[in-house]
């Protein structure tokens, strides 16, 4: 019997991940066959870069395969199957305001927490829905597979906004840092473990880990934690070489120190270490910055190149290895492949101690008809304070950006753990709202 083959939709086509995806796409025809990749992004002239040169690598490696761009919603939206969506609304330029912002008054600044992932998610929420909406409109039984930031905001606004739409929001993060594991462990994979985690996006934490024989691989990890965080793993792709990220996996020894009995997240650091986060920060050079000078001159450097040339002959792009997990999902609801996997949903009882109405981060199993949530039980008072504080501080931003509420945001900001006082929240929110006045709904 021959497959099925998938029509998709790259969303954001113009990001600095798009050509890493399409060659990992490529790579996994075999399991996921492709007949139709279409790009669509809203910035015409960022976008046509990147697809004129994924067009030669596509034309030179699978040229059976149709493939298109467009900034139209139409065209981009019908007879699809899949659309995977990331997008940066407001592009490195906002992303670059969030971070230094708040740095002007002392406070961390970061893409997806604190005050500048509450400004990005203020951005998100209205970019993430309209292209959700499109993708009903034209194309109502596909499936969205979200990983535009911020995750866990975009998260709760669909949970509000569009509660019955397909769309599953997923992050990487754990993706990696399992990897990490399962190489402390002396295993070629994630996959030969099985894990129990809880937590918000970008804001959990393992608490059981094991092989695919049921031995407890905890100790032996914790062992690596305690000595030098995540960063005796470090991935020999070429992914995380920025010494920012080393610092990070580095930063997750003092962080997994607070809470010895699990394994923490690296995105933790930014609210349990948020003076440290400050202190070595640059207010005029931000990861930004770091990203604009490193990832985005290099895939845009390329594709102009792979354009100049005519061929894609001797192009540095490699596959996203990372992304690989996108193929996976997609299987997992194309064929009912039942995996497992890490997803941003509803708790309504999964962490039983926990707001019923927040979307945790936990395993989930995904089939053709969507997942099914693996309850992880009552979890201890320290995780439980943090993510009542956090999670409140996401329900209030989305709450601000329906409503329109000044008064919302500011309690966004005052409650997050990154802010020291309600006066400080108020003098960045005020930047914020002039910085952002081209993408927040206006507030009241
Ligand atoms: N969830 C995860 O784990 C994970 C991992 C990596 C990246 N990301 C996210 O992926 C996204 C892309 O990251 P990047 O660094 O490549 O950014 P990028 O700026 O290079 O690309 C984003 C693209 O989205 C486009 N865009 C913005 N608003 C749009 C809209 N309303 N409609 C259509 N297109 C729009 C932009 O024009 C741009 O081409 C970000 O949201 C980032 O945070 C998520
Ligand atoms: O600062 P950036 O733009 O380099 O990264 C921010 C993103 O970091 C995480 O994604 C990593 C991912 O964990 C890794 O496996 C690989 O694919 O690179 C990604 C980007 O560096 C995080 O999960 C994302 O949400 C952030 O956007
Ligand atoms: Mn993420």
């Amino acid at each position: 019997m021959t497959k099925k083959k998938y029509a998709v939709t790259v969303a954001g086509g113009g990001s600095t991940f798009t050509p890493g995806i399409a060659l990992m796409l490529l790579e996994h025809m075999d399991r996921f066959p492709i007949r139709k990749i279409m790009f669509y992004d809203n910035d015409a002239e960022r976008q046509e870069v990147v697809a004129q040169a994924c067009r030669i690598y596509l034309k030179e490696h699978a040229p059976e395969i149709e493939f298109g761009y467009t900034t139209d919603p139409e065209t981009a939206f019908t007879d699809i199957d899949f659309v995977l969506a990331h997008i940066r609304v407001g592009k490195y330029a906002m992303r670059e305001l969030d971070e230094k912002i708040p740095l002007k008054y002392g406070v961390l600044g970061q893409e997806t927490c604190g005050p500048g992932g509450i400004a990005y998610g203020m951005r998100s929420i209205g970019g993430v829905i309209e292209i959700l909406d499109y993708m009903e409109q034209y194309s109502p039984n596909a499936w969205m597979l979200n990983y535009s930031n911020p995750a866990a905001i975009v998260a709760e606004a669909t949970r509000r906004l569009r509660p019955d739409s397909k769309i599953l929001n997923i992050c990487d993060m754990p993706i990696d840092l399992e990897e990490k594991m399962a190489d402390m462990c002396g295993l070629s994979s994630r996959k030969e473990m099985q894990v129990g985690y809880y937590g918000l996006n970008h804001f959990g934490w393992w608490h059981k880990i094991y092989d695919n024989n049921g031995n407890d691989l905890m100790p032996q990890i914790k062992e690596h934690m305690k000595a030098n965080g995540f960063a005796d793993a470090l991935s020999d792709t070429n992914q995380h070489v920025d010494e920012s990220w080393v610092h990070t996996f580095q930063k997750a020894r003092d962080v997994y120190a607070v809470d010895p009995e699990t394994i923490p997240n690296t995105y933790l650091k930014y609210y349990l270490f948020p003076d440290y986060v400050v202190e070595t920060s640059d207010p005029e050079y931000t990861r930004a910055n770091e990203v604009m000078d490193g990832r985005e001159k290099f895939v845009f450097g390329e594709c102009r190149r792979i354009v100049e040339n005519g061929t894609s002959k001797g192009c540095a792009f490699e596959a996203d290895a990372h992304a690989t997990y996108i193929v996976d999902l997609a299987c997992a609801i194309a064929e009912n492949t039942q995996e497992r996997f890490l997803l941003i949903v509803p708790n309504e009882g999964a962490v039983e101690n926990f707001d019923r109405t927040a979307m945790v981060e936990i395993p989930c199993i995904v089939g053709c008809n969507g997942y099914e949530k693996i309850c992880q039980g009552a979890i201890p008072q320290f995780q439980k304070g943090l993510m009542e504080q956090q999670v409140s501080v996401e329900k209030l931003t989305v709450e601000a950006w329906i409503e329109g509420s000044y008064q919302k945001l500011w309690q966004a900001l005052t409650l997050s753990k990154t802010v020291p006082s309600a006066r400080i929240a108020k003098l960045i929110l005020d930047d914020l709202i002039e910085a952002n006045k081209d993408f927040w709904p206006e507030l009241k």
